[in-house]
């Protein structure tokens, strides 16, 4: 396996980096970055939280914007920001700024011809943590987390796969895709129409039928201009109800649907992960 160094920035004592690498799950290759905190120095293991962004992202938006590398020291934890979507090209794109690259959704599409490389689900669930896990001084144990369209991948891998995250949060997620046009139309486009198909991406109706469950933090901002039509919190808050799941969701005065908002509240995300990471 081949992984190349593109850049190295010393902050707050640790190192971050960004990699090019061959994605065999995606078919092309595909650009990450890490945040190694100054635990990591000589060997050490570091726990992660992989961070997934929103539309129109790249792994740089969070590490530039959101400001979390200072608790990242403090704590001694490893941040992880994949792309947004396979890229290239060779693979599929449309105009629209909601679908194709920089729009993956973090499914395994089905439909042509989507099909070829949009396979973010599998990418961030399995073969991105094993390149980390394998290169680097990261442990095996993982938190993961995301804004809007990435708050939506978040929740869902978590939901889905409890024994491999420790703990999940969430900015402004996409919170039931299946009723918003972001999530219709992406959802059509990679999945196709059966509706049946979608449900297994749908936070809400996963959180609703949950079993295992992972502690759950979502922040959610008042003046955030797609909250009504787009994000849907209160249908989260419904699918907690009724499965009595550990989610807390918070809802704050003023705040929008950018990185300002990331900023004010990402010290607080890291240390809730930090309680369930073991650190
Ligand atoms: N271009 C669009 C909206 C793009 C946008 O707001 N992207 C958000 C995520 S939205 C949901 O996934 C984002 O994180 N942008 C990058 C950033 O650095 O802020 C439009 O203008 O409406």
């Amino acid at each position: 396996m081949t992984i190349e160094n593109l850049s190295s920035n010393k902050s707050f004592g640790g190192w971050h980096k960004q990699y090019r690498h061959r994605s065999e799950v995606l078919n092309c290759d595909m650009r990450f970055a890490i945040y190694l905190p100054p635990q990591a120095a000589g060997g050490q293991k570091v726990p992660a939280l992989y961070w997934l962004s929103g539309l129109t992202c790249t792994d740089e938006n969070f590490m530039q914007k959101a400001g979390a590398q200072q608790m990242a020291a403090q704590l001694g934890m490893a941040l992880v920001a994949p792309d947004t979507s396979p890229r290239g090209e060779t693979v599929a794109d449309d105009e629209a700024y909601d679908l194709g690259q920089g729009a993956g959704f973090y499914v395994n599409a089905t439909q042509a011809p989507w099909n070829r490389h949009y396979r973010m689900y599998d990418y961030v669930l399995d073969e991105l943590p094993h390149l980390v896990e394998s290169v680097f001084p990261v442990a095996t144990v993982r938190s993961i987390a995301g804004h809007s369209m990435g708050g939506h991948g978040a929740l869902v891998l978590a939901l889905r796969n409890p024994q491999r995250y420790r703990s999940v949060s969430a900015f402004s997620p996409i919170a039931n895709p299946v009723n918003c046009p972001w999530g219709k139309k992406a959802f059509a486009a990679y999945l196709g129409e059966d509706t049946a198909e979608w449900a297994q991406y749908d936070t809400s109706l996963l959180m609703r039928d949950a079993d295992d469950r992972v502690p759950a933090l979502v922040d959610q901002g008042e003046a955030d201009n797609f909250l009504v039509e787009q994000l849907k919190p209160e249908a989260l808050e419904a699918a907690a109800a009724a499965s009595d799941y550990p989610l807390q969701l918070r809802r704050h005065e003023g705040y929008d649907h950018s990185y300002y908002f990331i900023a004010s509240f990402i010290g607080e995300h890291l240390r809730f992960h930090a309680k369930y990471l073991g650190l």
